[in-house]
């Protein structure tokens, strides 16, 4: 589904992605792992464009993502969230779900003014899908909420919504159980698995915590320094000498 070929990343003198190479294969969950500065939220940033890659090529179901502007990524059907949630603060969950429906609004702006049949369509098609998402993530009690009141990990969870209301197929996480507590983890874990098998969405997640990759990866790859380290099943890269050497700094 995706191919990166001898990708790299330079910020001034630091190389953040080194000729990495890596493939995601469609209905997977992926983990990303890799000690602190490894390159894990530069490798999302790159494929998702937010950052232009300095070498190498990133295919998405055959097209070449570095030949893409950046706001045409979405549009293929990848989504993402990001380490630190980014929301619409003053908004309601709802408002900020529907922000997500923003890749099918391609239209002409006279189409707004004149309110369109098809206009009119994708809204209600937007209004449903969002009524979906809210019933998939439990977030029912929030809905009307403004985001700056909620509670952390209920915006984490609105994060990921709005990634799904963008109706993606590939989805990727960046540290999606950072600041969650054991139990809303473990949810995470439930929804991960029912992402993948209910909505059919194909998931990379760079993640810290191992209960939740062992919980839910097919596959783990491990970076450090830019590079893929190791990569194989969740016990497999826990146990290889190499990864246990760059997460003790050896
Ligand atoms: N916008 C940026 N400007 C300059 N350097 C950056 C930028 N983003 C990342 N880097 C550098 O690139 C390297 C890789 O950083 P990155 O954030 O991708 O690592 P990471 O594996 O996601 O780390 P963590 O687990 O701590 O989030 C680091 O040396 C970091 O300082």
């Amino acid at each position: 589904m995706l191919t990166v070929d001898k990708l790299s990343l330079t910020f001034g003198g630091v190389q953040a992605i080194a000729d990495l190479s890596l493939e995601v294969r469609p209905g997977e969950v992926l983990a990303v792992i890799g000690p602190n500065g490894a390159g894990k939220t530069s490798l999302l940033n790159a494929v998702t464009r937010v950052f232009d890659p300095s070498g190498g090529q990133i295919h998405f179901k055959g097209q070449d993502l570095t030949q893409m502007q950046r706001h045409q990524i979405a549009t293929l059907g990848i989504a993402r969230t990001f380490q630190n949630i980014e929301l619409f603060e003053a908004a309601t969950v709802l408002d900020n779900l529907l922000l997500g429906r923003h890749r099918f609004f391609q239209g002409h702006w006279w189409q707004q003014v004149l309110r369109t049949p098809a206009l009119t369509r994708l809204e209600e098609a937007a209004h449903a899908e969002v009524e979906r998402i809210i019933d998939f993530l439990d977030l029912t009690p929030w809905r009307h909420a403004t985001i700056a009141g909620l509670p952390y990990g209920v915006r984490k969870v609105v994060e990921l919504g709005r990634a799904l209301c963008a109706q993606p197929e590939l989805l990727f996480l960046d540290e999606p159980a950072s600041g969650l507590n054991p139990e809303e983890t473990r949810e995470l874990a439930f929804w991960i698995d029912d992402i993948r098998s209910e909505l059919g969405i194909t998931v990379v997640m760079v993640e810290h915590d191992m209960s939740l990759v062992s919980a839910v990866a097919d596959r783990v790859i491990c970076m450090a320094q830019g590079r893929v380290l190791a990569q194989g099943s969740p016990t497999e890269v826990q146990s290889h000498p190499a990864v246990i050497a760059a997460y003790l700094g050896a």
